[in-house]
Formats: structure tokens, sequence, C-alpha cells
């Protein structure tokens, strides 16, 4: 946090950053035809961070930023998969941008993967950290609340990083 000029992650900062923890159990089973379908859709996480640990089958993408270039994140054994989340891209007006990513289904294997969010809470307002602005930056994003930035994220489709769209000023 000290690139976003933050000294210190007092009880306060913990809470507004990861105030929520949820973990996901994903299972994709092997699909016939993978070609006409989808493992999970192009998105970025609406947490703080996400921690990712995928079994050894592979599948998942990332999108390289501002490209159309996608990279597949191939398994390492004993290694975790961290992405940053749209809570943080607002939080850093920017400076930190989640990651957009997708997952391809596999045509002979069964795959897992249990990804742990790192959320702010329900009851959070977020929006870009007083620490990141009070040197004169101009916020890119409104104060909302995370309740309210869920809800949107869940009551549509995933669609690359759309969701952002509405934190914007
Ligand atoms: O299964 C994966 O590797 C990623 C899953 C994912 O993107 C998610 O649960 O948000
Ligand atoms: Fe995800």
């Amino acid at each position: 946090m000290g690139g976003l000029n933050v000294k210190e992650i007092d009880k306060e900062k913990e809470e507004l950053l990861m105030g929520l923890k949820r973990i996901n159990f994903n299972y994709y089973p092997k699909c016939p035809n993978p070609e006409l379908s989808i493992g999970v859709g192009r998105h970025s996480d609406i947490s703080t961070i996400t921690v990712l640990l995928q079994d050894d089958i592979g599948g998942l993408y990332v999108k390289k930023h501002e490209t159309n270039i996608w990279i597949h994140i191939p398994p390492v054994n004993g290694a975790l998969v961290i992405n940053i989340g749209d809570a943080l891209q607002i939080m850093s007006n920017d400076k930190y941008k989640s990651v957009e990513h997708c997952v391809i289904a596999n045509g002979s294997n069964n795959r897992i993967s249990v990804p742990i969010f790192l959320h702010p809470k329900a009851t959070s307002v977020i929006g870009p950290l007083k620490e990141v602005i009070e040197n004169g930056e101009k916020p890119i994003y409104k104060q909302i609340l995370y309740a309210d930035y869920t809800n949107i994220f869940f009551s549509k489709g995933h669609d690359g990083k759309d969701t952002i769209e509405f934190a914007k000023i």
C-alpha cells in the first residue's frame, strides 16, 4: 500500500480493504464440446484482491491490459494466483487495475478452482482513498456503497470490466 501513500493499515483500513472474506469452490465438469461452451465468461473480480488456488488442469486466461491479447495462466504446483479486483482499482484511483479474466472449458478433464475473495464490507463506502487524492489528484470514481456495487455485478451476466463504469464520476 506504500505506492498508494498509505503509511499504516489500521483497523479501519483493514475493514475497508478486506472486512469481508468469501471463499468459492468452482467445479468445471469436463465438457464434450468445449468450443461451444464457456467455463466462466470474461469478468474482473469485484474484490480488493483475489487469492486463487487452481488444480493442474489449466484453462484460466487473463487479458493483457489495453490489448486484446489473452494469456494462459499455467498451473504451477504449490503456487497461488493473486488477482487485483475492482475495489482496489477504485480505491487506488486507477493506480492498480483489476484484471479481466475468463476460464475455458476442458474437453477431457474436470477442473476445480478455489478463489478466496478479500472484499470491503457490504456496509463500507468505497471510493478513491483520501491518501491517494490528497495531493490534488482528480478522483475518477465516486463514493459508493459496496453493497450497491455488488448488486450491480450480480444483477447481470459477465461482460468484461463493465461493472466499474457504474462507479465512475
Ligand atoms: O476458475 C478459475 O480459475 C477462476 C474463477 C473465477 O474467475 C472466479 O471465480 O471469479
Ligand atoms: Fe474471477
